[in-house]
C-alpha cells in the first residue's frame, strides 16, 4: 500500500508532540509553529483536551445527534461565553471545508438565491462547495463545472461591492486571508461589506476556520473590524487537536432549517463534544485570547528587529499569533533551513512564511524562531544572488 501524498512531504517523521514542540523520530525537539496548519493552537497534547478525551473515551465515543448525551449540555453552556454575538446555535461537523458547505447551502436555502460572492485569493476549502468559492484556479479549475454562479471580487476593494445585489444568497470572506499569503481585511471594506450585504438582504457569512478562536486576539476576527455576521465557520483551533468544525447560526436563521437539511454520520459525535468542552476551558481559564494579542505584538516586534535590514522582506503582518513575513521570493528554501534550524514554519501564497504559533510560545522561542528565519532568508537571497 501507498499513502498518496497530497501535501508537500517535509522529510521528517515525528513521533511526539508537547506544548509548542513536536520531536521526530531520532529525539530532536522543533519548535512547532506550522501546527498542523494551524490546529494545534492550544498546543499539543493539551492536558485540558486529554483529560476531557480520555473521560469521554471511558463513557461512549460515538452516538448519533440523535440521541442526547451529557457532553453536549456542559459543550454548550462552555461555549456559551465565547459564541459570536447573536450566533446561539450551532451545527458541528467534522472539517474546516464541511462548516463552509453548510454555510453555502443554510444561506442559499434562507434567502431562495443562488449567487455566491467570495473575493480573489480566497480559501475555503477543496469540497465542491467550497472549492466554488475559492479563488486559485489550479485548484479549482481540474473540477469545473463546480457550484454557479459564483463572483469574484477584489478584496479590500470597496468599489467592487456595487456587485452584491438583489440576486446575492451570500457573500464569504476571511477576516484576514490565511492561505493566500496573511493579509487582513481592512476596517472600512468590512464595515462596507457588512452595510451592502444588509442593504440587499445578502448573508454575510465569515470563515473563521483559521483565524477563528483567540488567533488573533479576539475570540473571533471579526471582532477587530466592529460588525456582526450572519453566518460564521469554525474549525482547527476549536477542538484543540481533535478534528471539529462548526457553523455558528443566530436564532431567526436556524430556526428555518428543517431535519435533513444538513447532516454528517461523525459531526457532533461525543469525543469531539469533549474536545470542543476542554477548548473552550481553556481559552477561558488561560486568558489564551489575551496571550495571543500581547504575544503577537512581541513576536511581531521581534521579527522586525531581527529582520528588517534584510532586502528581500518586505513586510511582517498579520494579527495576534497569525503572522506572515512577506519575501521577494518563494519562501521553500528558507522553510528547509527554518527546519534544519529546528523550527517549523509553512508557506502562504507564493511568497510569504507563515507563523501559525500556539498561544503558549515564549519569547525566547520567538527570538529562536526570528533567528531561523533571518537564516533561511539571508540563505534565499544568497542562493538568488541578491546584493
Ligand atoms: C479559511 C479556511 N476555510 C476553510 C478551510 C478548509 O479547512 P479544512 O482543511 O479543515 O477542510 C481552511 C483550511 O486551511 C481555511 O483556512
Amino acid at each position: 500500500m501507498k499513502f498518496i501524498q497530497l501535501y508537500g512531504d517535509r522529510g521528517l517523521t515525528i513521533v511526539k508532540g508537547e506544548g509548542q514542540y513536536v520531536w521526530d523520530i531520532s529525539g530532536t525537539k522543533y519548535l512547532d509553529l506550522h501546527t498542523g496548519i494551524g490546529v494545534a493552537f492550544l498546543g499539543h497534547r493539551n492536558r485540558r483536551v486529554i483529560e476531557y478525551l480520555s473521560r469521554q473515551m471511558e463513557n461512549i465515543m460515538t452516538l448519533s445527534t440523535s440521541f442526547s448525551t451529557p457532553i453536549r449540555d456542559e459543550m454548550l453552556k462552555e461555549l456559551d461565553p465565547l459564541k459570536p454575538d447573536k450566533m446561539d446555535n450551532i451545527i458541528l461537523l467534522n472539517s474546516g471545508t464541511e462548516a463552509v458547505e453548510a454555510a453555502l447551502k443554510t444561506a442559499r436555502k434562507i434567502t431562495g438565491r443562488k449567487k455566491i460572492i467570495a473575493f480573489k485569493n480566497s480559501f475555503h476549502g477543496r469540497t465542491a462547495g467550497s472549492l466554488s468559492v475559492t479563488w486559485n484556479k489550479r485548484y479549482r479549475e481540474p473540477f469545473e463545472p463546480l457550484m454557479s454562479p459564483v463572483q469574484f471580487l477584489t478584496y479590500n476593494n470597496i468599489d467592487e461591492l456595487k456587485n452584491i445585489d438583489e440576486q446575492t444568497a451570500a457573500v464569504i470572506v476571511e477576516p484576514i486571508q490565511g492561505e493566500s499569503g496573511v493579509i487582513p481585511a481592512n476596517e472600512d471594506f468590512m464595515k462596507a461589506l457588512r452595510e451592502q450585504t444588509q442593504k440587499v438582504g445578502a448573508l454575510l457569512v465569515v470563515d473563521e476556520v483559521q483565524t477563528g478562536f483567540g488567533r488573533t486576539g479576539k475570540v473571533w476576527a471579526y471582532q477587530h473590524y466592529g460588525i456582526i455576521p450572519d453566518l460564521l465557520t469554525a474549525g482547527k483551533a476549536i477542538g484543540g487537536g481533535f478534528p471539529v468544525s462548526a457553523l455558528f447560526l443566530p436564532d431567526w436563521i436556524a430556526e428555518k432549517l428543517e431535519e435533513g437539511d444538513h447532516g454528517s454520520t461523525y459531526g457532533g459525535n461525543p469525543m469531539a463534544m469533549a474536545a470542543v468542552t476542554a477548548a473552550s476551558k481553556v481559552l477561558k481559564e488561560d486568558n489564551v485570547v489575551e496571550q495571543a494579542s500581547i504575544k503577537g505584538e512581541i513576536f511581531k516586534k521581534i521579527l522586525r528587529e531581527k529582520l528588517s535590514d534584510l532586502k528581500s522582506v518586505r513586510e511582517i503582518r498579520g494579527k495576534g499569533l497569525m503572522i506572515g513575513i512577506e519575501i521577494r521570493f518563494p519562501p521553500a528554501i528558507a522553510l528547509k533551513v527554518m527546519q534544519d534550524e529546528r523550527v517549523l514554519a509553512l508557506k502562504a501564497g507564493s511568497t510569504v512564511i507563515r507563523f501559525l504559533a500556539p498561544y503558549m510560545i515564549t519569547q525566547s522561542d520567538m527570538e529562536e524562531a526570528s533567528n531561523a528565519a533571518r537564516k533561511g532568508i539571508i540563505e534565499t537571497e544568497n542562493k538568488r544572488a541578491i546584493t
